[in-house]
């Protein structure tokens, strides 16, 4: 943890694509536990903060400390065995192979013993496997060819693939992109259930207000490349310079 406790501290975190500056001095404060929103208009930087922590982009200035350690300019590799993880689409390759094969296989990568696979690695990885598809209600589709599964099932898919290496820290970039209302609720209900259970910590881009201010215990806007509020859900839904951005239509 950091001095002043928390599990993540970002200060002046800064990234420029060219002469474009995506993020200016970022400062921003993540308790262990919390499930915490970043929202804010297209192009405000979002999804490139999570990069950054994500260890996705070169180049990333500023000081982002995860449990009192320098992380910045870590590769994705160092961040995940440190505990940060995040989602990422099922690959084109594996889509025709199963729900329990994917699964599987995100147990035997994160357990980092895909080089000496036995058959009880293997079945190991099996039992885990049914285990996580267990939790998040998939039990029933586990010969189904990920190609074959409804949007919202994939999801959950790739959030159970997300958890396999067991992170502290979890970053969900627009989990909910082009569900229907019904299916951003089951997902998040069960990504904010998850989370509480095992004592993780939630950062999420989100677009639906709804999700927002049903899954996210404190919320932070984001305008321009920088931080404009940061709030408990009900406290940003009443900030007046919130609202001016969001019906301003600024970006
Ligand atoms: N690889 C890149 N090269 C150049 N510019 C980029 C790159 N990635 C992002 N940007 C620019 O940086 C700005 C911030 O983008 P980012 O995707 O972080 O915003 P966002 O808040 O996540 O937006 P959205 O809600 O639309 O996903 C945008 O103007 C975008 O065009």
């Amino acid at each position: 943890m950091t001095a002043a406790g928390f599990l993540l501290s970002a200060r002046g975190v800064r990234k420029a694509f060219g002469s474009f500056v995506a993020l200016n001095s970022v400062d921003f404060d993540l308790p262990r536990g919390e499930r915490h929103a970043l929202i804010g208009p297209n192009g405000a930087g979002k999804s490139t903060f999570i990069a950054c922590i994500a260890g996705q982009l070169p180049g990333v200035e500023g000081s982002i400390l995860f449990k009192d350690r320098e992380v910045a300019r870590l590769m994705p590799a160092d961040l995940a065995r440190r505990g940060i993880g995040r989602t990422f689409q099922i690959s084109r390759a594996f889509l025709h192979m199963t729900v329990l094969e994917n699964m599987a296989s995100a147990f035997v990568i994160t357990s980092g013993r895909w080089a000496s696979l036995s058959r009880s690695v293997l079945k190991e990885a099996e039992d885990r496997a049914l285990a996580m598809l267990g939790t998040i209600g998939l039990s029933d589709r586990l010969e189904t060819p990920v190609a074959d599964l409804s949007l919202g099932d994939r999801k959950r898919l790739e959030f159970g693939m997300a958890l396999a290496g067991d992170p502290e820290l979890l970053l969900l970039d627009e989990p909910t992109a082009g569900m229907s209302i019904k299916e951003r609720h089951h997902l998040m209900d069960l990504v904010a259930a998850r989370v509480d259970e095992t004592g993780k910590t939630l950062l999420f881009v989100e677009h639906d207000i709804d999700v927002v201010l049903r899954t996210a215990q404190r919320v932070t806007v984001m305008v321009r490349g920088a931080v404009l509020a940061v709030g408990s859900p009900q406290e940003i839904a009443a900030n007046e310079e919130v609202q001016t951005v969001y019906l301003g239509g600024h970006s």
